[in-house]
Order: C-alpha cells, then structure tokens, then sequence
C-alpha cells in the first residue's frame, strides 16, 4: 500500500530524515518508534504531502505520490491525524464529526459508520452536543481519530495518539484501533516516542533513530523485546 524508497527531507540545511526505506502492505499495523527528534513527525508530514522531500520516492497504491497536496493525497484516501489537538475547538463534536463525512456521498454507510465510532469512542456519544474546545486532551484526540475513521482512508497515519493520555485511556485507544483494523481492514501507520505497548499491536515495528530507520522487523522477528530497546537507545549498529 505505500512504499517508501530513500527518502530525504529536512529543513533549511538540517537533514531530518536520511535515505528512509520503509513499506507498508495493506490491513496491516505498522509503527515508527524513535526518541525526540528522530523524525518522526517529519516522515508523516512528508508523506501526508505537508512537506516536500528533497530526493526519494513515495509510492501509495502503486502510484508516486511526491509532492502531492495534501488535499489530493486524503482524497485518495491517506489521512493524517496530526500530533496534538487537530480539531476545531469552537465547533461541536457532532460538527467536527460532521466534517470527517463531508465528502461521502453515502450518507446510509455514513450514519452506520457514524454509529460504530460513537460506539469506538462511547465519550464522543456523550458530550456529541458540547463544545469541542471543553473536551479533556485525550477526548480531543479521540475526536481527531474519530473524525479521520470517517473520512474512510485507505490508510491512516497518527502521531503520536498516546500524547497526553492517561495509561488506562492509551490502552482504550489502542484496544479500539486494533478492533478496527480487524473489524474493517483499515491500514494503520502509528507513530510512537515509546515502544511499550506496541508489540501487542503491531504487523512491523520500525524504529526511526536520527533519520534514519534502523531496525525494521516483522512480528515474527521479533523474539526478544530488547533487540528493540537496543536499536532506539543506539547500543547496536
Ligand atoms: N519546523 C522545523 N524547522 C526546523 N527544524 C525542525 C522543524 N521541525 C522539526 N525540526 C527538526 O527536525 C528534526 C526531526 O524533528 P521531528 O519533529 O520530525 O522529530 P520527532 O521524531 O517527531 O520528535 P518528537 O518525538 O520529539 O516529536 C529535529 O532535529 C527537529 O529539531
């Protein structure tokens, strides 16, 4: 589903990222581990068409994508779910909801779609009325996952979803992005400062270390969680 092929970008004359291979198959749940400033966030922002690269190669359901506005880029069907509070704090959340759906012509699919993430997100059902400025900053990213769901992407790229969460809401959100995957095929590509967690979760584990992805491995790779630990500490080559 996307195919990432030496990838370089940065800012000014920092070279964030530095040659990036990375590939994602379809359904699968795939993360990007890596300490602060790894890049994180800049690999997202460069697939999600926010930033440019400088030289490499994103290919999305075969077909090169470098470049594209993001606007086109979610049409097709790649959203991105952006660090932090990404949704619109004076509107409701039955309107930020509302906004997900807006391009869908199916409005029968919608509603029923509507449902089941209200029912992902019981929270959202009950304060569908209120502001959403007022909701606590997990509640707001569960807003902004939600809203994305909507939107019906093939592929669904979030940064960073446990930032400001309380551990017991971590594991809800993760519980309810696992149970979608399985439930709806969605492909689901996470970024994540923390390793804890993610081995339950995830298809393949990458982790991104200065710019560079230095481990990739399957599920089945992974034996021993510490080759992990080793690879984003830098104790290994
Ligand atoms: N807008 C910017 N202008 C200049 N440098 C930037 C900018 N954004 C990020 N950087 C730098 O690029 C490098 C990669 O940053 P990035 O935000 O991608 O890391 P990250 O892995 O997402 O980190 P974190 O986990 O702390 O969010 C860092 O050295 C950072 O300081």
């Amino acid at each position: 589903m996307l195919q990432i092929s030496n990838l370089k970008a940065g800012y000014g004359r920092l070279n964030a990222l530095r040659g990036i291979d990375l590939s994602v198959k379809k359904s699968e749940i795939v993360f990007i581990v890596g300490p602060n400033g790894a890049g994180k966030s800049t690999l997202l922002k460069v697939v999600s068409g926010l930033m440019k690269p400088w030289s490499g190669e994103i290919r999305f359901e075969n077909e090169v994508i470098n470049g594209q506005p993001p606007e086109r880029l979610c049409r097709e069907g790649l959203v991105l779910v952006p660090e932090g509070r990404s949704i619109f704090s004076s509107l409701t959340v039955e309107e930020n909801l509302a906004l997900g759906g807006m391009g869908r012509r199916d409005k029968d699919v919608l509603e029923a779609d509507l449902d089941t993430v209200l029912n992902t997100f019981p929270i959202l059902r009950e304060r569908i009325k209120g502001v959403a400025g007022h909701l606590s900053g997990g509640e707001q990213q569960q807003l902004a996952i939600a809203r994305a769901i909507l939107q019906q992407p093939a592929l669904i790229m979030i940064d960073e979803p446990s930032l400001g969460l309380a551990p017991l809401m971590i594991d809800e959100v993760y519980a309810s992005l696992k149970a979608l995957n399985e439930r709806t095929g969605m492909t689901l590509l996470i970024v994540e400062q923390s390793t804890a967690r993610i081995l339950k979760l995830a298809d393949r584990v990458n982790v991104l270390r200065n710019g560079e992805i230095v481990l990739s491995k399957h599920k089945s790779e992974i034996g021993d969680p510490a080759l992990l630990e080793e690879a984003y500490f830098g104790y290994v080559a």
